[in-house]
């Protein structure tokens, strides 16, 4: 086994792999399911979440979650909702270890993102965060990004930054790991709106003012946490926050346009935006932040308010300076 395992195979997890496999590092790509990583490790191809990219030969599918621990750096892509469990599950085999999360989105339980997550249920380990615009088939197709790479070591995080920089990928390092994880979670919210609104044909022009106004509420939140305003402003906020309210490759995005054209949802699709509102809307209003985006979103989602009474709501709220 190599130095670097990732652990989820699901569409990212297995795009990263193929980007740090194709340098000829020797890399180990962890899924839960035997069957799946057998067929995946002999087809050399993840078809169910990751369809016709191929396994480079330094790639290597397994199930055996002890031997793909043997690695020093391990990247956990898992979705947001099962990062908590999954590290309390197996903290035994990944503390003392270097972790990286590849998650978007707040913890409903702790309404927490996923580095404090992992400093809370592995606190012997180093972690950081990989974030920015980066859909997982142009990530395997080995077309170029800019991603983040933030903790708050500096030793980690410049150690990283060498290690994970691939062919494809350009790592910028960041220390403020607090705004990243929340520009790549909030961003997924906004994605759901702009969806929202395209899908009930309001147009262009307001899935622009949805971006606009929700980087700002985005840039609330996270710099009442801490963040720095900078890190908003980069790839991990105004970056992925563009990509994810633009692409129908987004889920996200797809989530919200489904939804306004009334057409039928997959349950089974990754769509951490759903969580991460409800997550976003309860935490702002415990810490008086003013998120209406947001808290529109979720009552779109829980069904309260329709798409159509949602623009009039956020449209009639009361004037002010932007
Ligand atoms: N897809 C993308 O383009 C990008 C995704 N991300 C982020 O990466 C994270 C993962 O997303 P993505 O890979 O797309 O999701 P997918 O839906 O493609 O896959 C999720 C994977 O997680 C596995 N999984 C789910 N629960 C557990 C668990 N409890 N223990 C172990 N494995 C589990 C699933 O296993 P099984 O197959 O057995 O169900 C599956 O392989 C998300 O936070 C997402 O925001 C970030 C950037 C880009
Ligand atoms: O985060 C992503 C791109 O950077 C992927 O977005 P979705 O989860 O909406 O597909």
């Amino acid at each position: 086994m190599g130095e670097i395992s990732v652990l989820g195979a699901g569409a990212f997890g297995t795009a990263l792999a193929i980007s740090l496999a194709a340098t000829g590092r020797d890399v180990t790509l962890w899924a839960r399911d035997a069957e799946a990583a057998q067929v995946m490790q002999a087809n050399r191809e993840n078809a169910r979440r990751l369809p016709g990219k191929a396994f480079p030969t330094s790639l290597t599918a397994t199930s055996d979650l002890t031997k793909a621990c043997e690695g020093r750096v391990l990247l956990l892509a898992v979705p947001m909702q099962q990062l908590a469990g999954f590290c309390d599950t197996n903290k035994r085999l990944i503390q003392h270890k270097t972790l990286v999360s590849c998650c978007k989105g707040v913890d409903l339980t702790s309404e927490r993102g996923p580095l404090a997550v992992l400093e809370d249920t592995v606190p012997d380990a180093d972690v950081a965060i990989l974030s920015g615009p980066s859909f997982a088939v142009d990530i395997a197709d080995g077309l170029p990004t800019a991603l983040t790479l933030a903790g708050r070591d500096q030793a980690t995080v410049d150690h990283l930054q060498t290690l994970l920089t691939t062919a494809n990928i350009r790592l910028y390092s960041s220390l403020d790991p607090l705004g990243v994880e929340f520009g790549g979670a909030l961003k997924n919210v906004i994605a759901i709106a702009c969806g929202l609104a395209i899908g009930a044909g309001l147009g262009e022009s307001a899935r622009a003012a949805l971006m606009t106004r929700g980087f700002a509420e985005m840039q609330r939140l996270a710099l009442r946490l801490g963040a720095e305003r900078d890190t908003l402003a980069g790839l991990s906020g105004f970056g992925d926050l563009v990509l994810t309210c633009t692409s129908e490759k987004s889920r996200n995005f797809s989530h919200g346009l489904k939804l306004g054209r009334g057409a039928k949802i997959d349950p089974t699709v990754t769509v951490e935006g759903v969580a991460t509102a409800k997550a976003v809307a309860h935490l702002s209003r415990s810490l008086e932040i003013d998120m209406p985006i947001t808290t529109t979103v979720t009552q779109i989602l829980n069904r309260d308010i329709s798409i159509s009474e949602a623009a009039e709501s956020l449209l009639s709220r009361p004037l002010k300076r932007e």
